[in-house]
């Protein structure tokens, strides 16, 4: 299956609903892994389906397991300890939780086995991992560079007679890994495992160990240093075990019920499958939020974040040492954008050897957005970033899925937001944007198409007045173009030349005033002979992609109403209210005519229908665009009403949709 190149985010104004989180990527792993070594089948529900849960699975099968869908559960058929394949080549791609515990425990167990993974994966450094497993006899070669995948794996010889070493400052998954995978090897006596240096994000070898219990293996520890697997553990199956829904990813829906609320439209955002008593540290980001000011909600079953407390305009900055939440702190780089102070994130060390170097890459797209940040080997701040210096950024993912997370909830600046190479959440949320889109709320567009003279621009104007939104009469872009061109001299048919121009349109709008530059255009755009040409330009389409993101960038807080021919069906397909206004020839022809007249040109009915007529034709017969109502267009023909009737009736349509 291909995803797109980018996602364009629609600027939100609010947020609010209820979203069920998919299985945390970290028990799924473990639980796969520890199911397949024990005796005994076991049930599994909530099991994430996503890329690295794949990784897992597909390793297990090669290496003999057997693994049945039974509904919705995962029945895996343990192995007792050793696994019936003694070869096999295992492709890891980039899952940092499939790769470390089956290296450990494949080199515990011996045999002929071959582990590599994406150009990523083959910088992300394992060398303590392997040098712990060395200490003891275990048979690992470097297939690369050393200390980095791929591996070899072959049958050593071990000799655990005194405390393993392993560094625990780089990456706690070394240690888990070895925690996994020991108990193999703990029949007939006690192993240690020491850790030399600070032990980081502590709460995901907490995890380990409650894990290691409901499969039978119960670790003591001292002052989270010192670690014994009791002599005679092994793994036995639970029988069923349910795996808690995803805490990093719990973070965005948490934040956005947060972020929400700054425009004074958001309501509660709950997230499902994780609560105070969850395994998992990052659930700890919602108390991070509560210290920042947010009003959180600790249910059973569920966590929500109802915006701030009372009395609370932003959420506040300071120091937050991240090293129990490092993924979940990734989002608190976002909502720095949006506190009163600045926010300094530290103990995030680790974010250098992740998917991709999360400080730089954080760093680096929170720059495009126009923020002020500072960084350091293992630490970053991020300075609050005023609505007047926010830039509209294409966000590069670099393969990393939170980063592609993480800035959804910049959608909430103003600014637009496109992410790049969204697919990458597939790595833990597949249906991440789905699940973001059912609880944002867009900024709100009512789109008016339809034919010239129809009263669209009267009545979007109006409409714009009464609800206080901002207006786009798209159809200004297209005149001025046309009037620039006619300027330059450049002929209507040369499509590359007009849709530079477009591209480039020095346009401002103010009120009722139309500026090129420093010229106030606003009449000269409105002849006919510029209202023909832009006609017949407006068929081209390079010129209709070159005015796209112009006339998308007019969409902010609290609203827009925008005028023209494809609103509904091309620019805005997510308008809250859409609007076909129609009118026959004749009423509309009269309308023009006595608008011209006002103005002092002098034409004949006669001539202004004929205008008019070919106008329409060349508007609704062109290849690209054609004015036609959306399909979810709501049609009003005008030709009786006057424009109080018309406007009463889309507001109440209006009040009807929100
Ligand atoms: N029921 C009505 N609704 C809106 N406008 C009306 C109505 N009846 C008469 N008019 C008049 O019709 C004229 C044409 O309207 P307007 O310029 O808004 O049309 P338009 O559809 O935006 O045209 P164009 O696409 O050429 O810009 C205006 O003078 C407006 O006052
Ligand atoms: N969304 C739009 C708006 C306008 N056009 C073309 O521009 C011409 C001038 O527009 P007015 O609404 O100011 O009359 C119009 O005839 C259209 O051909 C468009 O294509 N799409």
């Amino acid at each position: 299956m291909t995803s797109p190149d980018f996602l364009d985010l629609p600027p939100l104004i609010g947020a609010g609903g209820t979203v069920r989180l998919p299985g945390s990527k970290s028990i799924s792993n473990r639980v796969l892994l520890l199911a397949a070594l024990s005796s005994g089948s076991t049930q599994v529900t909530g099991l994430l389906d996503s890329d690295d849960t794949r990784v897992m699975l597909a390793a297990l099968h090669a290496l003999g397991v057997k693994v049945e869908q039974q509904g919705a559960a995962t029945l895996v058929h343990g192995c007792g300890g050793r696994f019936p394949a003694r070869e096999a080549k295992l492709f890891m791609g980039n899952a940092g939780t499939a790769i470390r515990p089956l290296t450990a425990a494949l080199a515990l167990l011996g045999g002929s086995y071959a582990l590599a993974g994406v150009p990523r994966m083959h910088e992300r450094p394992i060398g303590d991992l392997v040098d712990a497993l060395r200490s003891i006899g275990c048979d690992i070669g470097y297939g690369g560079q050393p200390g980095f995948p791929p591996l070899n794996i072959g049958v050593g010889t071990l000799r655990i007679d005194a405390p393993i070493r392993v560094r625990g400052d780089v990456s706690s998954q070394f240690l888990s890994a070895l925690l996994l995978a020991l108990p193999l090897a703990a029949a007939a006596r006690d192993i240690v495992i020491e850790v030399a240096g600070t032990l980081i994000s502590r709460p995901y070898v907490e995890m380990t160990c409650k894990l290691l219990a409901r499969f039978g293996v119960h670790i003591e520890h001292q002052g989270w240093q010192r670690f014994i697997i009791p002599a005679g553990s092994r793994f036995v199956s639970p029988g069923r075990i349910a795996v808690e829904g995803d805490a990093s990813s719990a973070s965005y829906f948490l934040a956005a019920g947060v972020l929400g609320t700054l425009h004074g439209q958001g309501q509660a955002v709950r997230v499902e499958g994780v609560d105070a008593n969850s395994i998992q540290g990052d659930v700890q980001f919602a108390r991070v939020l509560e210290q920042l000011g947010a009003r959180v909600e600790w249910g059973e079953g569920f966590i929500a974040t109802h915006g701030l407390r009372e009395g609370r305009q932003r959420l506040a900055g300071g120091t937050i040492d991240c090293v129990a939440i490092p993924d979940a702190a990734m989002t608190l780089a976002i909502t720095a954008l949006f506190a009163e102070a600045p926010t300094t994130l530290t103990g995030i060390g680790s974010w250098r050897v992740k998917e991709t170097d999360r400080i730089a890459a954080m760093a680096a797209e929170l720059t495009k957005l126009g923020a002020q940040v500072e960084a350091g080997s293992d630490w970053l701040r991020v300075h609050p970033l005023p609505a007047e210096h926010w830039r509209s950024a294409a966000i590069a993912t670099y393969d990393d899925h939170r980063m592609a997370m993480c800035f959804s909830l910049a959608s909430f600046g103003p600014a637009d937001i496109r992410i790049l190479e969204p697919g990458c959440v597939s790595k833990t949320f597949p249906s991440y944007f789905q699940a973001f889109a059912a609880v944002a709320r867009p900024v709100p567009v009512i789109a008016i198409d339809g034919p010239t003279a129809s009263g669209k621009g009267t009545v979007a104007a109006h409409l714009a007045q009464a609800l206080g939104f901002h207006y786009l009469d798209s159809g200004v872009m297209y005149r001025a173009t046309a009037l620039l061109a006619q300027r330059q001299g450049i002929a209507l048919d040369d499509e590359a030349a007009l849709a530079a121009l477009a591209r480039h349109l020095p346009i401002r709008c103010e009120g009722g005033t139309v500026w090129l530059g420093p010229e106030n255009a606003s009449d000269a755009i409105r002849t006919e002979a510029v209202g023909q040409a832009a006609s017949t330009l407006s068929a081209l389409p390079a010129v209709r992609r070159a005015l796209l993101d112009l006339q998308r960038s007019l969409r902010r807080a609290p609203g827009l109403v925008a005028d023209g021919r494809d609103m509904g069906t091309v620019v805005f397909p997510d308008a809250r209210l859409k609007v076909f206004l129609t009118a026959d020839a004749q009423a509309r022809a009269e309308r023009r005519h006595k608008q011209l007249i006002s103005k002092g040109i002098s034409t004949t009915l006669t001539q202004v229908l004929h205008e008019l007529e070919q106008r329409d034709a060349r508007d609704t017969q062109r290849s690209v665009a054609a004015l036609k109502p959306a399909q979810d267009a709501l049609p009003l023909n005008t030709s009786a009403l006057d424009v109080d009737q018309t406007v009463h009736q889309v507001l109440q349509w209006w009040r009807q949709r929100s």
